[in-house]
């Protein structure tokens, strides 16, 4: 099922069309009818627990894996008819990283350039300012083997972008970077929208990709469950049950308004962690700690609106 919102989309124009695809594995239907666009000049984020099919989709898209049923085309390129003319326009960063680790760090991007039949003049160009862009430059002479698992992240990013691919598609790319990288891969990924590249990028660091996205599709058990764009997301969540935060100036007699109700708050620094509760719920409770003269200094409901509607709206989230 594709979302009116989605329908809307100028989709013969999206670089990733995907309509009612399924994958299944023996018994086990990791994609069960999923549909989804993402356009040019937008970053997508694929949101969903663990197991949700998010991979087998990147595998699909990224043409290493057939879909069972169902139509995906990729800058108007059906993958199964024609691998090679999608591979020329798409950049692939898997979650795990195959790397030819006795390959010095620039000889590995100057193989892919080659792969990607670029021109030595192009290579002689693109190698070093992708090790510039990722900040891997000091290591052009190092074996592979050598780099961290966030500096082999970092090249696997440049090895995606070496052939300026119109389509990016990336798969949990933040997982083992530091603080700083993932600023820069942020940053990055909006300049790359700037001029134009479909971005698809999975990931389970929520806070990050509300930074870093225009739109969420939320995937469950192999479905796509909602869609929505980053700007609406503080919307949803009013009737959702989400967690709350509240610190009092009495804590003692915060806690005995919290015990009377049932409510077992976890204590932090930052005040009591409470249970998903609604926002009728949580005001009802606001207004009782104060009846009851609790002086609160800081209530809300914790984490970030990507966070919120996740729970909200991924099965697993609820449980
Ligand atoms: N090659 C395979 N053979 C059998 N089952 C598979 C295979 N690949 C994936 N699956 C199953 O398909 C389902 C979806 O897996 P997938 O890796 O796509 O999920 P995911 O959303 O990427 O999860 P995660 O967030 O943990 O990476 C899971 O139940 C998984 O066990």
């Amino acid at each position: 099922m594709i979302e009116e919102a989605e329908l809307a989309e100028p989709r013969a124009e999206a670089g990733i069309v995907v309509e009612d695809v399924t994958r299944s594995f023996g018994e086990v239907w990791a994609v069960r009818g999923m549909s989804l666009v993402v356009p040019y000049g937008r970053v997508t984020a694929l949101v969903g627990p663990n197991g949700a099919g998010k991979t087998t989709l990147m595998l699909m898209l990224a043409t290493l894996l057939a879909p069972t049923a169902g139509r995906i085309r990729i800058a108007g390129v059906d993958p199964a008819a024609d691998p090679v003319a999608v591979r020329r326009v798409t950049g692939w960063m898997p979650d795990t990283l195959g790397m030819y680790d006795q390959l010095k760090v620039h000889e590995y991007l100057a193989f892919f350039a080659d792969a990607h039949r670029l021109s030595k003049a192009e290579r002689a160009q693109a190698v070093p300012a992708l090790l510039a862009t990722v900040r891997l430059d000091e290591f052009a002479l190092a074996p592979v083997h050598v780099l961290s698992r966030g500096q082999k992240q970092r090249l696997a990013l440049a090895r995606a972008l070496i052939h300026k691919p119109r389509v990016l598609l990336l798969d949990e790319p933040a997982s083992g970077l530091d603080p700083r990288s993932r600023i820069e891969l942020r940053d990055l990924l909006r300049r790359l929208a700037a001029d134009g590249v479909a971005i698809l990028v999975s990931s389970h660091i929520l806070s990050e990709l509300a930074e870093m996205a225009d739109r969420a599709v939320f995937v469950s058990a192999g479905q796509v469950v909602a869609s929505r764009e980053m700007s609406d997301l503080a919307a949803i969540g009013s009737d959702q049950r989400v967690p709350w935060r509240i610190r009092a100036r009495d804590p003692e007699a915060l806690e005995a308004v919290l015990t009377g109700r049932g409510l077992a708050g976890t204590a932090s620094p930052a005040g009591f962690e409470l249970p998903p509760m609604t926002e009728d719920q949580a005001s009802d409770l606001l207004a009782e700690a104060v009846g009851a003269g609790v002086r609160i200094l800081a209530f809300g409901p914790t984490g970030t609106p990507l966070e919120s509607a996740y729970l909200a709206l991924t099965e697993e989230g609820r449980r």
